[in-house]
């Protein structure tokens, strides 16, 4: 979508770079220029992506660099070594995507404390100790940064069997919010994206594992009858960490081919027939006419 070299001379730290979302947002950021930090707790995950982003086929002149370094989210001193050690080759950090998650599907009744615990401190308190860190480095410079936060539609709606993973989410979106609004005069932005199903190994085994995959078809209740396309969520992640979107901070951005609108209360009426809808309009029309006629009587 971004011009060739739209991100050239920008250096992302992307969380959970090494697979899934966080594997196809960084490689088209690589491909726009930008320098990459991917950063991960598996080590030879994220060194097998760098090294794949490093030589795609077809790697643009111009492409940026990427460094993967290990980090548990959950840890302020790992987190501060991704922070010197992007900066010791980069030179500075101008964004951050916030992507790392935990997350499986299950009644809320079986979950031990840790259970819960450990999805929170992954997604929510991950999220804004990296936050907090890169944000007073930024302060510090004065460098006017973006961050931008992986969400999830159920950030707001709610929704049940992923309670902790909910809870998380929507805290780190609250947080993208109120530090907008406080950190927006040193020129610093923060948004976020709420996808709806893009197909990723992390996200299918845990949320829709069998038989659970062959209960249900996650594209029935989407407007569009499809899941989402790593690209098109590639497309809105690299413009809201580019300079094109200057002016919008503490959004957050829903890209799910409609399927929040599937709470509608009519919204499922799709699966009536057009016979059906013959024998409604008839009965509708029958009762306004009774209706008029009671008025006239
Ligand atoms: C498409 C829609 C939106 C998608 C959103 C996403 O976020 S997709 C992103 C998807 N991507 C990812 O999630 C990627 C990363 N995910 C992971 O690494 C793991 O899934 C993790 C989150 C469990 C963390 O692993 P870890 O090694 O740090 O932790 P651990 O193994 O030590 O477990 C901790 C506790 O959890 C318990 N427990 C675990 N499973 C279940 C269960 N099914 N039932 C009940 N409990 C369960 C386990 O028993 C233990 O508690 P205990 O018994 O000690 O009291
Ligand atoms: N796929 C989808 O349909 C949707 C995904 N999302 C969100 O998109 C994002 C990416 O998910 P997706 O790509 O699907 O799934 P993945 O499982 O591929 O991505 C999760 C990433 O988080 C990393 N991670 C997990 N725990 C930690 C930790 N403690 N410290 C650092 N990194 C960690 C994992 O790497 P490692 O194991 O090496 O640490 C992994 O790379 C998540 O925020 C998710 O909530 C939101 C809505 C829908």
């Amino acid at each position: 979508m971004l011009r060739d070299g739209a991100m050239q001379g920008k250096t992302i730290i992307v969380t959970g770079g090494g697979t899934g979302l966080g594997k196809s947002i960084s490689r088209y950021l690589v491909q726009l220029g930008a320098n990459v930090t991917i950063c991960s707790r598996r080590q030879a995950v994220i060194d097998e992506t760098a090294h794949e982003l490093m030589n795609e086929p077809g790697r643009p002149v111009g492409a940026g660099q990427v460094l993967a370094i290990a980090c548990d989210v959950r840890n302020p001193a790992e987190i501060e070594h991704v922070i010197s050690q992007t900066i010791e080759k980069f030179g500075r950090i101008d964004g951050l995507l916030n992507n790392s998650a935990g997350n499986f599907i299950s009644p809320t009744e079986r979950l031990s404390y840790k259970a819960f615990d450990t999805i929170v401190d992954i997604v929510l308190r991950g999220t804004y100790y990296f936050t907090l860190a890169v944000g007073k480095y930024w302060i510090e410079n004065k460098i006017p940064g973006t961050v931008l936060n992986i969400s999830t539609t159920y950030a707001t709606t709610g929704s049940g069997y992923v309670v902790p993973s909910a809870v998380a989410k929507g805290g780190a979106l609250i947080m993208t919010k109120s530090l907008a609004a406080e950190w927006g005069k040193y020129g610093i932005r923060l948004n976020a994206i709420a996808p709806g199903p893009f197909p990723t190994k992390g996200a299918w085994d845990r949320l829709f594992p069998e038989p659970l995959a062959s209960m249900m078809d996650p594209t029935s209740r989407i407007p569009l009858k499809r899941v989402g396309e790593h690209g098109e969520l590639a497309n809105l992640a690299a413009y809201l960490l580019s300079d094109y979107s200057g002016y919008i901070t503490g959004e957050t951005i829903t890209i799910d081919g409609g399927e929040v609108l599937a709470a509608g209360e009519f919204s499922h009426l799709e699966q009536v027939s057009s016979e059906q809808w013959d024998m409604i309009e008839q009965t509708i029309k029958q009762a306004n006419r009774a209706s008029k006629k009671e008025g006239q009587g």
